[in-house]
């Protein structure tokens, strides 16, 4: 891997504590860093290059998958330097540059410079317009953008903010995250049917009845009222998390698949996913929100009772549809998606239903389940007679690794924004597609134009949500 400057906007704040520098920290200590590089963190904060030094061995503490070696520890935090610097002042920017070559030329090391936004994203156009005009982001070597999301906040605002960083970066330098297809299964369902052809034959309209994609949580809006009152499930989690996993999931490997020709197939995907008609709206797509219930034993709070929601709020903790993906593949068969806070569950799962090819009693379909989060797992849930009964019953056989040496999300990505690898990280024209999609269902919402379906916290969401299913003759797996 090339030496490079690490420059990190938002140092201080809580992505790069919780997620960051344990990443950083995982990556060193397996040998996956450069070796040599300068980590300079941003913030307005007034720290010393120590203050900083001590928080970032402090959030490893807390938050690394791996307990902090004392015989490496120093020497990773030497590479970190802090500098003060605020975004909104256009004068920071030519300190920033001062500082980061002479760091430069302190270490000998090229000025390839990788820029991670781990800020608001109100902060992001600025920020890149500077880094142009000050030179900051004017390389001989080469330079990347990591940028966080939410990217936009709608198809418009989307689209202003893309305009932005494309008059900066080419689209090759930009790396948007979405942590979920860092998330190891997901990059692992490409391997998990290229190589099995008994998979890989039944991955089509012919043998699947549906697929079925949940990302459940047990958790409410806890202390982003301010941000998540305004996104909903839709902006915070379907637009972006959940429609990846429908690219991800519909995507066809015939052959190994170059990053530009996944990108491609995923493209193809969001241009044949169907917008949800007007006349379906009330009827494909279900809006919900948490009423007051218990988890795990105790009471908690209703959404709108919670601390910073606006009163009588009518936003979306829940989000469930049906879509059809219009292609060779998949035409005819429904994608159903959901997601919700304070449901019964915290799982993120892919699950393939196929066709039953006989009523014979007790005969199930088969299921493929892919379990992508907490645990990792995969299952298939077939048929088996039991012979003290004479009955059918069915019977999972099922792989897990919840091994606790798997990279993170956030390490896998880091990595390949380090290296130059974009396969897992949204492409504008996945981005954009998805707020296509998006857009119509969020305009109706703000129309009030879909009912809104409450939901006791800590369910499983809904009745609607099952309704949607039942109706075709399925239910959630
Ligand atoms: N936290 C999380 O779990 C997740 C966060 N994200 C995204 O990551 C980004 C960062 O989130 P998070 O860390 O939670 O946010 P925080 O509010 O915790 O941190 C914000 C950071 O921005 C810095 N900052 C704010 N204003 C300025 C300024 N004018 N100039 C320079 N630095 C500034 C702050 O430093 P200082 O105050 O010292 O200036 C701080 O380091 C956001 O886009 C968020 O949506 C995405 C997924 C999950
Ligand atoms: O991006 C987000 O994801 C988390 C859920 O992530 P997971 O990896 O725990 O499944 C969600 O809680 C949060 O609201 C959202 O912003």
């Amino acid at each position: 891997m090339e030496d490079m400057t690490f420059v990190l906007f938002g140092a201080t704040g809580d992505l790069a504590k919780r997620k960051i520098y344990p990443a950083l920290y995982n990556l060193y200590v397996e040998g996956k860093m450069p070796e040599s590089i300068s980590v300079i963190g941003l913030g307005r904060t007034e720290l010393t290059n120590e203050d900083l030094q001590a928080q970032v061995e402090e959030a490893l503490n807390e938050f690394s998958r791996r307990d902090v070696q004392s015989e490496n520890i120093q020497e990773f935090l030497s590479k970190f330097r802090y500098f003060i610097f605020d975004a909104m002042k256009e004068e920071s920017y030519d300190r920033l540059r001062k500082y980061i070559e002479d760091r430069e030329s302190e270490l000998g090391i090229p000025d390839n410079r990788l820029f991670y936004l781990s800020v608001a994203p109100r902060l992001v156009e600025m920020i890149t317009t500077q880094l142009d005009k000050s030179g900051v982001s004017r390389t001989n070597g080469w330079r990347r953008l990591i940028v966080e999301k939410p990217f936009g906040s709608d198809l418009e605002s989307a689209r202003e903010l893309n305009a932005c960083l494309k008059q900066v970066f080419d689209e090759e330098e930009i790396y948007r995250i979405d942590h979920y297809l860092g998330k190891p299964m997901v990059q692992n369902l490409e391997s998990l049917i290229r190589p099995n052809p008994i998979l890989k034959a039944l991955w089509d309209h012919d043998q699947i009845a549906n697929v079925q994609i949940t990302a459940s949580e047990t958790v409410g809006v806890g202390s982003r009222a301010s941000y998540y009152d305004k996104a909903g499930a839709i902006k915070d989690m379907v637009q972006n998390h959940l429609l990846q996993l429908v690219m991800m999931t519909a995507v066809h490997h015939e052959k190994k698949l170059s990053p530009k020709q996944t990108e491609e197939k995923k493209r193809e995907i969001m241009e044949s996913l169907q917008p949800v008609e007007p006349e379906n709206l009330s009827t494909h797509v279900i809006r919900g929100q948490y009423e007051e219930g218990e988890l795990s034993g105790e009471a908690v709070p209703a959404y709108r009772d919670e601390s910073g929601v606006t009163e009588g709020s009518n936003n979306d903790t829940f989000f469930a549809a049906k879509l059809c993906i219009d292609n060779e593949y998949w035409r005819g068969i429904p994608f159903y998606i959901r997601t919700g806070k304070r449901m019964n569950e915290k799982s993120t799962r892919i699950v393939i239903e196929f066709k039953k090819d006989t009523d014979d009693a007790g005969i199930v379909s088969n299921l493929l389940v892919i379990q992508v989060n907490p645990d990792e797992s995969i299952s298939l849930r077939v048929n088996m007679k039991d012979n003290s009964t004479d009955q059918f019953e069915p019977q999972y056989i099922s792989f897990s690794d919840n091994s606790s040496t798997q990279p993170e999300a956030y390490e896998r990505l880091l990595y390949d924004g380090m290296v130059g690898n974009s396969t897992y990280f949204a492409h504008w024209h996945e981005v954009e597609l998805s707020w296509e999609w998006v857009q119509p269902i969020l305009d109706a919402f703000e129309q009030d134009e879909v009912p809104l379906h409450f939901y006791p916290a800590g369910s499983k969401g809904p009745s609607a949500s099952h309704e949607l299913l039942e109706k075709d003759g399925f239910e959630w797996n």
